[in-house]
């Protein structure tokens, strides 16, 4: 069976009458990349909440690592989603009073490291992800892609086991989006992070290894980690290039060395080397 880092089983949910989940089971390999598609009120966004313990399930369970965390107080998940978990949204939602180095650097500082330790770490984020130079500026002088990049980088300096993104680029154009998802997939991996993307956009979905689609509240094919839907190859690169299994690129996290290429849809030779943070 094939390694697993987050999983869910039996997933349901209603808000009223509305069923937003039906029965998902779902799993995500360590440092695979997938893709929740499907049409707006089907359930998407409810699962990826589900899953990142932002909302407990009505049925079913959700194992991070083994370990049930549906059943977790808020007080625990909450430190869990700090911990273990990174988070992008559409809107970036960072701190608009405080300069990006602080955006990134407060979940650090939430989690007890000092203020300069904590800003250190984060400044290892903004050259590879094109942000030199822009460490001081608040929210409100960057440009939507800008301010997704220090998202990406604030999602990633706790060095999560899974970054979940909910239409990461959906504020973006086309052509930030599309540099947007690839320093959000190749950053992710280069951490052996999983990820779970949820997308309208195919163009999104196509950075990732494995995409599911969501219909009323079920998936529509239950799928395993890895596992691409039957009857369909793995997400081909964004530039068309050849399908790229997942497993080609998954596998249990080992110290990176600096000198492994991260495999990755349209990783080219302006690919920047990401900081490799440390538990
Ligand atoms: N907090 C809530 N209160 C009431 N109904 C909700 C709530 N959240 C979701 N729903 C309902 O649950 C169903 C699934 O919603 P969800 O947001 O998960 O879908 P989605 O696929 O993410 O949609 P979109 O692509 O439009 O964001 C919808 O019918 C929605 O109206």
């Amino acid at each position: 069976m094939a390694e697993i880092v987050l999983s869910g089983h039996g997933l349901t949910k209603s808000f009223g009458s509305a069923v937003a989940l039906a029965g998902v089971d779902l799993a995500v390999a360590p440092g695979e990349a997938l893709a929740i598609m499907g049409p707006s009120g089907s359930g998407k966004s409810t699962l990826l909440h589900c899953l990142a313990g932002i909302m407990k399930p009505d049925q079913g369970e959700v194992r991070l690592l083994g370990q049930r965390i549906d059943t977790m107080g808020e007080r625990q998940r909450s430190e869990l989603r700090r911990t273990r978990f990174g988070f992008v949204f559409q809107f970036g939602q960072l701190l608009p009073e405080l300069p990006a180095e602080e955006n990134v650097a407060l979940p650090l500082m939430l989690g007890g490291a000092s203020r300069g330790k904590a800003v250190e770490a984060a400044r290892r984020w903004f050259g590879p992800l094109g942000l030199a130079g822009m460490e001081s500026r608040r929210p409100g002088e960057l440009s939507g892609g800008q301010a997704q990049r220090v998202a990406i980088a604030r999602a990633l300096v706790t060095k999560p086991a899974v970054v979940f993104a909910d239409e990461p680029t959906g504020a973006l154009d086309q052509a930030t989006g599309h540099d947007t998802m690839r320093l959000l997939v190749e950053a992710t991996k280069h951490n052996h992070a999983s990820l779970i993307v949820v997308t309208h956009d195919p163009n999104v979905a196509r950075w990732c290894d494995r995409t599911v689609e969501v219909r009323d509240g079920r998936l529509l094919v239950p799928a395993a980690a890895g596992a691409p839907l039957p009857g369909r190859e793995p997400n081909g690169g964004p530039y068309g290039g050849p399908a790229r299994p997942y497993a080609a690129n998954a596998g249990p996290a080992e110290p990176y060395g600096g000198d492994r290429p991260v495999a990755g849809p349209g990783r080219g030779a302006d690919t920047q080397d990401f900081p490799v943070v440390r538990p």
